[in-house]
This record gives structure tokens, sequence and C-alpha cells, in this order.
């Protein structure tokens, strides 16, 4: 039997920030037929409320190395602020919508990040994706919009990188529903030339990643979220796009990743 796609949509914190933007981009999100998920990041914006409060922050490989005072900020950016005014504005255009982290429903269960030589702090890894909690909300067709926070099993809040959250679901899901995974970023698509916004890779294969990666092409945030593109289309998600604002509309530029 041919399964239903469900669609996961992951939007970068640069995006999020011009209301103007972003309320057009859950215009063309609630026009998406069928089931769907939505995951935000709010990375900017926590790194300028860390800035005005005097906290310094500090990334590797993309990733926030985030100690208590970080994970504070965090919580309150991204499971607060930019989670409810989401829901809020999805709520305004018809779409109704929940808010969560990983604690909500024990949605998201991650385990601290360790890596040898580096100490990320209060990061985690997925480990489970509550699938069960979570179809009940697509079953009555309420739309999950998952902040970047998730939950270890002793009731711990970690940091977790929302393109990862995304990924992690698509690939959850992908037993029970054809899975396409969308990742809505500041650029049109993965560039061959980082200074040039015209240079739109159209499709991304597996050699020409190495190939990007080995001359430093991909670099910062593009790192986790390629990373994460192809983890998730080698773990049975169907399809993986990215792209800028307009993604979500048909015939924008973007770059699909194939195998
Ligand atoms: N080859 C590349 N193609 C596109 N963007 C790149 C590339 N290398 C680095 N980048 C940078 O990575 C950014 C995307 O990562 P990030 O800011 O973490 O995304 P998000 O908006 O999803 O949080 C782009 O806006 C760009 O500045
Ligand atoms: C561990 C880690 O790095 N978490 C990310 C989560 C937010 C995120 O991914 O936001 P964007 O998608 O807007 O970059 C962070 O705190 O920046």
């Amino acid at each position: 039997m041919k399964k239903q796609i469900l669609k996961i949509v992951k939007i970068g914190g640069k995006l999020i920030e011009n209301e103007e933007s972003l309320s057009a981009f859950l215009h063309d999100f609630s026009q998406l037929e069928g089931p769907k998920i939505l995951v935000h990041g709010g990375g900017k914006m926590a790194t300028e409320l860390s800035d005005r409060l005097g906290f310094k922050t500090n990334m590797v490989d993309g990733r926030r190395i985030t100690d208590a005072d970080a994970m504070d900020v965090i919580t309150m950016v991204y499971a607060g602020l930019i989670n409810k005014k989401i829901v809020a504005k999805l709520q305004g255009i018809k779409s109704n919508a929940v808010g969560l982290c990983g604690a909500d429903g024990k949605s998201i269960i991650s385990k601290k990040r360790v890596i040898k030589e580096i100490d990320f702090g209060f990061v985690g890894d997925v480990e489970v994706i509550n699938t069960k909690f979570i179809s009940s909300l697509l079953e009555n067709d309420i739309i999950p919009v998952f902040s970047a926070i998730s939950c270890s099993n002793e009731g711990e809040l970690f940091n977790t990188n929302a393109d990862s959250v995304a990924a992690e679901i698509a690939i959850a899901f992908s037993e029970n529903y054809q899975t396409e995974l969308f990742f809505c970023f500041e650029k049109n698509g993965v560039l061959k030339d980082p200074l040039d916004d015209a240079s739109v890779i159209d499709l991304l294969d597996t050699r020409t990643y190495q190939n990007l990666l080995n001359k430093k092409i991909i670099s910062e945030g593009m790192l986790p979220k390629l990373h994460n593109c192809f983890h998730a289309l080698e773990h049975a998600v169907s399809e993986v796009y990215l792209g800028g604002p307009n993604l979500l509309q048909k015939g924008a530029q973007h770059t699909k990743i194939i195998k």
C-alpha cells in the first residue's frame, strides 16, 4: 500500500526575525496539503539576547557551546518567544497548531552530546522521537511546531540543533509515511560559491558534497545542515530540499539532495 506523504519543514533563525517574511512563510506552510510538522531554529535571536545580557556565545562547527546561562536564554527564546509567536500566527490564519519542546509529551528524548575533545555543555543528541504521541496530534489535524529543545530521560532540558531535530523527526516517521524534508534558510540553496548567491546547486549528490567539504566551501551552520540532509536520505527519508524563504512555493529555486 502506498504510504501517505508527511512533510517536515524546518525554518532557520534568520528568517524568523522579520515579521513580514515569517508571516509570508507561514502562509505558504499553511497551504501545504496533508499532514505536516514545523521545526524552527532561533540561533540568531538567542545570540543577540545573550549579547544584551552580557553572555558570550561560542559556536563550534555550527553548534552552540551551551552552559547554564546559555541554556536559560535558549529556553526562553526558542520554547518561549519564538515558538509561541509562530503558533499564534498559525492560529491567526486558521491553522490549528500546538507548540512543543522535547519535554512536552516526552516527544524528543536525547542524550548529552559526548565528543571527546569538546564539552558542548547542555547539548543533546536525539535518541528517541515519540511518534505515537506526535501522530495523535496529526490525526486530530493539529500541526506540531517544535523548538530546538530536547529532554533527557532524567528530565534535563538540552539544546539540540534544529536541523537535527527536523531530520530525526523525518527519519522516525519514515516507517509509516513517505517523508519529505524541507530546510528553509537565508540562501536559495547550497551555493557553489558562498559569496555568490546566484551559484545555487540544483542537485547535490554525495560525491559533490564531499568535494565541497574538502574545499571548505561548506562552513558554519551549513555543516550540520548538510550532514543532516544526507543522514536523512541514508535513513529512508524520501526527499530532501534546501531553499530560501519561498521554498514552499511552486517553482521556487532550491537544491535537491540526492544520494
Ligand atoms: N556553501 C554554502 N551555501 C550556502 N550557505 C552557506 C554555505 N557555506 C556556508 N553557508 C552559510 O551557512 C548559512 C546557513 O546556516 P545557518 O545560518 O545555521 O542556517 P539557519 O538559517 O537554518 O540557521 C547560510 O546563511 C550561509 O551564510
Ligand atoms: C546545539 C545547537 O547549536 N543548537 C542550536 C539550536 C537552534 C538552531 O539550530 O537555530 P538555527 O536553525 O536558527 O540555526 C543553537 O542553539 O544555535
